[in-house]
């Protein structure tokens, strides 16, 4: 049995990993513990499940590598510059950790075939569109997806994007996430989505990925908390465990 403390077990995602946890037959659910709560029942894990906010992962990460707890992380708003904070801390120590912007097993194959398709067109843009309760903007999946795109772009040898704009209004073109533009989109009624719109002269290429409910996720939580006792160091993303 590899026993698992979730943190953020009171939130959307929280809630729905302990449901998935309890319902595994190789897994104990030792602690549940949100905002405010002592983290020490969690020292009684060999993994903790992080989906909390961005404001809190980083601490939660330092506890976990100092107490020897493996870390399996789902909370979005990871810099290239955080992720190397947290490759510091993991790097040597007992305790390993697993960071995935996105654990659905449609988002990871949208983001590879984006990658796949990003050296054959001129242009890309990425509109995400979540639900109004989401406190990070861009998505990490959008982020993820363009900084993919981007590096694709550059290893092809592939410049900028074309875009003749001069006059802006604040923000009319979206983020700019390693030279790819990211647009989003918060609407009620809406859970996860995202397109990747590629554009050459007469034609274009839209990947989408749609996404209904949270059960999404769980799979691919559940196998990086099964994959991390083996995983030293810091990985970033599933898709190694997946064979993609
Ligand atoms: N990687 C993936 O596949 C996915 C990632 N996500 C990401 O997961 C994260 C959580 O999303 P979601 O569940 O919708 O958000 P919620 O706001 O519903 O849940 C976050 C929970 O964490 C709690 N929390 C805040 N600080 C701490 C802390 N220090 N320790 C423990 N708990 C804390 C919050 O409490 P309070 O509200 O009181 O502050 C809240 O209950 C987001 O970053 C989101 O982008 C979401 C879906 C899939
Ligand atoms: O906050 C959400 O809901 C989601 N967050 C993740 C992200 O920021 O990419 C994954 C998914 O899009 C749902």
């Amino acid at each position: 049995m590899l026993r698992v403390a979730v943190l953020g077990a009171k939130g959307r995602m929280g809630a729905e990993v302990c449901r998935a946890v309890e319902a595994a037959e190789d897994l104990e659910l030792v602690a549940a513990l949100d905002a405010g709560d002592d983290l020490t029942p969690a020292q009684a894990a060999d993994v903790a499940v992080d989906f909390t906010v961005p404001d809190a992962v980083m601490a939660n990460l330092e506890w976990c590598a100092a107490h020897g707890v493996h870390a399996v992380v789902g909370t979005t708003g990871f810099t290239p510059e955080k992720l190397e904070r947290v490759r510091e801390l993991f790097d040597g120590t007992p305790a390993h950790a697993i960071v995935a912007s996105n654990y659905s097993i449609g988002s990871l194959l949208m983001m590879k075939f984006s990658e796949l398709a990003a050296p054959f067109f001129e242009s890309v843009e990425i509109i995400e569109l979540h639900h109004p309760n989401k406190v990070d903007a861009p998505s990490g999946t959008a982020a993820t997806t363009a900084r993919a795109i981007a590096a694709a772009r550059r290893a092809a040898g592939l410049g900028p994007t074309p875009d003749a704009t001069t006059e802006e209004t604040d923000g009319a073109r979206g983020a700019d996430i390693d030279g790819i533009r990211v647009h989003s989109v918060r609407q009620r009624g809406l859970f996860a989505n995202q397109e990747v719109r590629f554009g050459n002269e007469g034609e274009q290429l839209v990947i989408a990925e749609n996404g209904f409910d949270r059960s999404s996720y769980m799979p691919g939580v559940l196998a990086a908390i099964r994959a991390v006792p083996d995983q030293p160091g810091l990985t970033v993303g599933i898709e190694s465990l997946l064979g993609l």
